[in-house]
């Protein structure tokens, strides 16, 4: 299977390069030309909690050639309607594009490369770019190799050329299929709506966020609202790393208390900051709209209010707005809709 890894940033890096030094032959491909440069004259560095050191092959977008059987896809989602025009002269018709990026990113990718060419998977370990070539592993090496990829097909049909993929990816860690690809889709959208959005609406780490009881009641309400969407839009939370996101529906605020031991057994062992933070603090667009503002837009399909995921967004494109980030004080900003909740 000739295969690519189109953006080789932060998860890219490391993905490649645990790929490579298991025995995948693998082009990382970014359109960030010294990073490129460091990656062939350097190698691939991961630090963090994992120290590796692999010679990897690297090239930009200009230089790629011939067609790809699978293109692994991490770049951010605001790339997509730039990097995926780009991708279909090195498409064939059974090309597979698997996209491995945060959301619900399968219908946009599918409207640039077909929908027989696109299948997804959620990635479930956490990592930051540090400088060209190099990235940190922010998860465990555990949770690589237990529960990196979870992937599926849009349709949730098991079809042959998963487990052609299911290979490919176990190079670089723990990969499972699933027949229910949306299931998945929306838990780990509540794992980044909550923590990584508040993460970025407030600047402060998983850890930060965790510790104020102020804004754990914003984390409790954004969860209800994800799932309640979820819910009108026919699906349900699967099981992600032992946990079980359903428990967190709210049947009023009267739950909140309850539901804080299991945020602190699932979010107490990442101290993430989330990408969306990073991206706010390089000055870039954040994928927002494609994370909490995926929740909104669902919310205003089927009527389901999202209160707390829209001023998160908005908190988030504020920052953007102003080319910085916010800190805590913004949980001001909430205190309207925390004492109209019921
Ligand atoms: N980081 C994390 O912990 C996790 C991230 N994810 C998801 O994975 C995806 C990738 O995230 P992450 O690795 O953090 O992203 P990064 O921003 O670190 O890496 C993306 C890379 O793609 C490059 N790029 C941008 N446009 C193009 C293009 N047109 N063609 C080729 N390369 C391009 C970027 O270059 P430049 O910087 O110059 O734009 C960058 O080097 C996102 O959807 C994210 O939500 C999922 C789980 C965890
Ligand atoms: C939650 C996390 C860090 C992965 O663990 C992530 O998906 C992100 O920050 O984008």
């Amino acid at each position: 299977m000739r295969t690519a890894i189109l953006g080789a940033g932060a998860l890219g890096i490391i993905i490649g390069a645990l790929m490579t030094k298991n025995g995948k032959q693998v082009e990382l491909i970014d359109s960030f030309k010294e990073n490129v440069n460091a990656l062939n004259a350097n190698g691939a560095t991961v630090t963090g909690n994992l120290e590796l050191h692999q010679p990897v092959k690297a090239i930009t977008p200009e230089e790629m050639t011939g067609t790809y059987d699978l293109i692994l896809l991490l770049t951010k989602q605001t790339a997509n309607a730039t990097a995926l025009p780009k991708l279909l002269p090195y498409l064939h018709k059974d090309s597979i594009v698997c996209t491995l990026q945060n959301g619900v990113p399968e219908d946009l990718v599918a409207s640039y490369v077909g929908k027989e060419r696109t299948i997804g998977g959620a990635v479930g370990f956490g990592a930051t770019w540090l400088k060209p070539g190099v990235s940190e592993l922010t998860s465990t090496l555990e949770a690589v190799e237990k529960f990196a990829f979870e992937i599926g097909e849009i349709d949730g049909v098991l079809r042959p050329r998963l487990e052609e993929v299911k290979e490919t990816l176990s190079a670089a860690g723990g990969t499972t299929i699933l027949t229910n690809l949306m299931g998945i889709r929306y838990t780990k959208l509540l794992m980044n709506s909550t923590f990584s959005g508040m993460s970025a609406a407030l600047n402060g780490t998983f850890s930060d966020v965790l510790a104020n009881p102020k804004a754990m009641v914003c984390v409790a309400h954004i969860a209800d609202e994800v799932i309640k969407v979820c819910h009108v839009l026919g699906y349900r939370m699967v099981e992600m790393q032992g946990a079980d996101m359903e428990f967190l529906e709210l049947s009023s605020k009267a739950d909140i208390p309850s539901k804080m031991d299991f945020y602190k057994k699932v979010w107490g062992r990442h101290n993430n900051k989330a990408s969306m933070l990073q991206d706010l603090e390089k000055g870039n667009k954040t994928e927002i709209d494609y994370i909490n503002g995926v929740v909104c837009l669902g919310g205003q399909k089927c009527g389901v209010p999202t209160p707390f995921n829209d001023m998160v967004v908005k908190l988030v494109k504020e920052a953007e707005a102003r080319g910085g980030v916010n800190d805590f004080n913004y949980l001001e900003r909430f205190n309207e809709i925390i004492e109209s909740a019921k």
